[in-house]
């Protein structure tokens, strides 16, 4: 039987899925399709892992290596929602809600001091941070707006605030002494297994990382990013925004770059609360008190410190505040600053969020103001500060008029800065840090310095070669010019390029425009086109393609969960991802608070309609294209409709807006005239939802505005989700229909 594999991920598209995919299910069975889930939740994944710990009925199976298995076959055809990243902070509370729950979980081991505890450090590290998207990614990526979402979008436009010329909004970024400024890139000559070692200054030789394979023509990286000029630059950060009268807010990935990046949020805490970790540093440190799991977490400590050390750290951090810059709030009502978390605040999301409205985020005062955005590597700092430059010189974006950005990114197989966490380390002492090739020789070599974070990329030829295609057939298809955002001014896009230059001439680009432009020069072109109402498909690297699918949705559309995000698998298989936004967490605290879910499912809706046509094609399978055409058609009129969730208790929420698709989903359905007995079926179930949508709208509105109890966060109760997501006895009853 044709298969659909749907994911069981967190918080709001796991709530979400509970309401959508019983109407799915039901739906695919008419065209003889499967759907089947996997759980790759957070509190799943962590489950799995740890099935020696747990009692038998306790166990579940790995389903994200089966999945890793999976995208290597022709057969995949899977539906990706977002999922949890989790930082050290998040990892230790869904450990405690599983362990008060019944789960005999080991803690998360800070500072591992036994054999079995660098193993249980060994089994959540990889747990940790984005440790979903690199298996299953095994294909480069292609998102964008479809016409029908754009066309929403500029007929009813989301709000856009208003840019004033004197904005004293600004990035800053490093420019020097950084990952960009020290990166050094080789191609590998042959297949063969490679090697990372640290030189001590007295010749003492240390393996970072053991020899590990690479093949022909696979680029590998090295960089570094020292410690002095970090601290240093973000010194003068702390100054700037204090003698600017702008907020202060720091920028990262936390999640996908999850070793380097809480280093560096640690950093930043300790540059901002500087007094506190010249006097305490020690003594938080021996408390196991980290910076680079935020404030909370030092907050949450202080019960472990001595009276007087406690006493004295709480001063500081009073201190702290009041002579420093006002920093960027996260929650003002609660107090919790831009510091508090690590993965609070995320750069793809975060930056446009903050040009979204009007280079402002929020002071502890619950208004908004101007920032100081501090990207500490310049790789990519530069296309956020033209933005706003632009903005500055030009107004905010017009949703009711401006272009689209699709994207085509480097992605399969773990490409560049996303997939190197395992060859990212933090120096402990002077030396050099060299990589080896099989024969001993030295491919690249830095100075480093204590505390400097040392880093090695990889990106293999063949997504390399494919994503070079891809974006020549998207550039066809959509007759849009395409922009490789290259910088040949740094060592892997200079590398890059040259592959770029000669992959280009195995395909037919005649009449097509083809550019490679640095990520500045490619902002300042494509932002110029998109006022013009014109459209310029971006060609990046993996993490711009994270940036950018963000940034250009966020101020077309409002959000990036309206975006078709497929990921073409290199064997053959098909991914299909929901939009390319988050999880949402905040959505969840409205459901738990209030009953209301404003989650949009558009993206899910735009994934399956692929998925099904992709199953057709794959298996033969015509009704699962009438399925596809017709789910289309749906979202269409669901669009024009306006049934999209709204924001606030009361209305429409999510469990509305499914009613809504189903509704015209069964329409289409009944009302096609490819396969008479498929319309039939669908004949019953679109009078009963037209006939009873008053009732079943009523149903759906008469749960909300009261609290919600789902049993837990990060592992709810099925039950009570069920009992929430579905609450409409009507509905669930018409579905029961497609059943016999
Ligand atoms: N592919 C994946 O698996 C991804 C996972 N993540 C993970 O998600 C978590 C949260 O990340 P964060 O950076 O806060 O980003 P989110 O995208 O979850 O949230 C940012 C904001 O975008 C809006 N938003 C996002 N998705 C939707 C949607 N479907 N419908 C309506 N609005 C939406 C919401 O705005 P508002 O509150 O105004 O309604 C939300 O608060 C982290 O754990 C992160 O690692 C992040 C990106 C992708
Ligand atoms: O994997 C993650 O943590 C986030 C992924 C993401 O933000 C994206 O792909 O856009
Ligand atoms: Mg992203």
């Amino acid at each position: 039987m044709a298969k659909i594999i749907y994911t069981h991920t967190d918080e709001a598209p796991m709530l979400a899925t509970h309401s959508f995919l019983p109407i799915v299910e039901a739906y695919a069975s008419t065209a003889g399709v499967e759907i089947e889930t996997r759980d790759i939740s957070l509190a799943g994944r962590i489950i799995s892992v740890f099935g020696d710990y747990l009692t038998a009925e306790q166990q579940i199976p790995d389903t994200l290596a089966e999945l890793g298995d999976l995208v290597k076959s022709p057969d995949a055809n899977i539906i990706k929602l977002p999922n949890i990243s989790a930082s050290v902070p998040q990892l230790k509370a869904a450990i405690a809600e599983l362990q008060a729950a019944g789960y005999a979980l080991p803690d998360y081991p800070s500072n591992p001091s036994s054999d079995e505890e660098t193993d249980i450090r060994a089994r959540y590290d990889k747990i940790k941070g984005s440790a979903v998207n690199p298996i299953l990614r095994e294909g480069n990526s292609d998102r964008r707006a479809p016409l029908s979402v754009k066309n929403y979008a500029r007929k009813n436009p989301h709000s856009m605030g208003a840019w004033s010329s004197d904005s004293k909004t600004n990035v800053a970024t490093m420019g020097e002494d950084d990952f960009r400024a020290n990166e050094k890139s080789v191609v590998i000559d042959k297949d063969q297994k490679i090697s990372i070692r640290f030189v001590s200054e007295d010749g003492e030789v240390k393996v970072l990382k053991k020899a590990f394979p690479v093949l022909e023509h696979e680029i590998i990286d090295g960089t570094v990013m020292h410690a002095a000029s970090l601290n240093a630059f973000l010194k003068d950060a702390v100054a700037q925004a204090k003698a600017e009268g702008v907020l202060f807010s720091a920028h990262l990935k936390a999640t996908m770059m999850k070793v380097s990046d809480p280093i560096i949020f640690g950093h930043v805490v300790k540059a901002y609360f500087s007094e506190l970790f010249e006097t305490y540093g020690e003594q938080l440190e021996a408390a196991g008190l980290s910076p680079n799991n935020g404030l909370a977490a030092i907050l949450g400590g202080l019960d472990d410190l001595a009276d007087d050390v406690r006493a004295g750290v709480e001063k500081l951090i009073a201190k702290g505040y009041e002579d420093g810059p006002s920093l960027a709030m996260v929650d003002s009502d609660n107090g919790i600053t831009n510091l508090h978390v690590p993965s609070d605040v995320i750069v793809d999301a975060s930056m446009p969020a903050m040009i979204r409205t009007s280079g402002h985020m929020w002071g502890a005062d619950g208004n908004e103001h101007d920032t100081l955005a501090v990207i500490p590597d310049s790789s990519y700092a530069g296309v956020f500060q033209a933005v706003i430059e632009d903005c500055r010189a030009n107004g905010a974006f017009d949703p009711t008029t401006m272009g689209t950005v699709p994207n085509v990114g480097l992605m399969a197989q773990a490409a560049e800065e996303y997939g190197s966490h395992n060859k990212t380390f933090e120096i402990k002492a002077e030396g050099h840090v060299q990589v080896l090739d099989a024969s001993g020789g030295v491919l690249i070599e830095h100075q480093v310095f204590p505390g400097d974070i040392w880093r090695a990329c990889q990106t293999k030829d063949v997504p390399v070669r494919d994503w070079v295609k891809l974006a020549v057939n998207r550039s066809r298809a959509s007759e849009t010019p395409a922009v490789f955002w290259l910088d040949d001014a740094r060592a892997h896009d200079a590398v890059l390029i040259s592959k770029v230059t000669e992959y280009l001439k195995d395909h037919d680009t005649d009449g097509l425009t083809i550019k490679i432009l640095s990520p500045v020069d490619a902002t300042k072109y494509t932002i110029e086109r998109l006022r013009r109402g014109e459209d310029t498909i971006s060609v990046s690297g993996n993490v711009l393609r994270d940036y950018l699918t963000d940034l250009f949705p966020i101020l077309e559309l409002g959000t990036s969960a309206k975006m078709l995000s497929i990921v073409p698998l290199i064997a053959g298989g098909g991914l299909f991802e929901t939009g390319a936004g988050g999880s949402a967490p905040k959505h969840v605290s409205q459901l738990v608070k209030e009953n209301h879910l404003r989650w949009d499912s558009l993206g899910e809706f735009l994934a399956l309609a692929v998925s099904f046509e992709h199953l057709a094609n794959s298996s033969d399978n015509a009704r699962a294209q009438i399925l596809a055409d017709t789910l289309d058609a749906a979202t269409g009129t669901f669009l024009l409709e306006n049934k999209s969730p709204k924001r606030k208790v009361g209305e429409l929420d999510n469990r509305g807006s499914h009613f809504y698709l189903a509704k015209y989903w069964a329409e289409e359905l009944s009302a096609q005239t490819k396969d008479a007995a498929l319309a039939d079926a669908f004949k019953a179930v679109s009078e009963a939802l037209g006939g009873n949508e008053e009732a079943i709208i009523a149903e759906l509105a008469a749960v909300q505005g009261s609290p919600v109890d789902l049993g837990g966060y990060y592992r709810p109760v099925e039950a009570k989700v069920i009992e929430t997501m579905r609450p409409s006895t009507t509905l669930n009853t018409v579905l029961e229909l497609l059943k016999k």
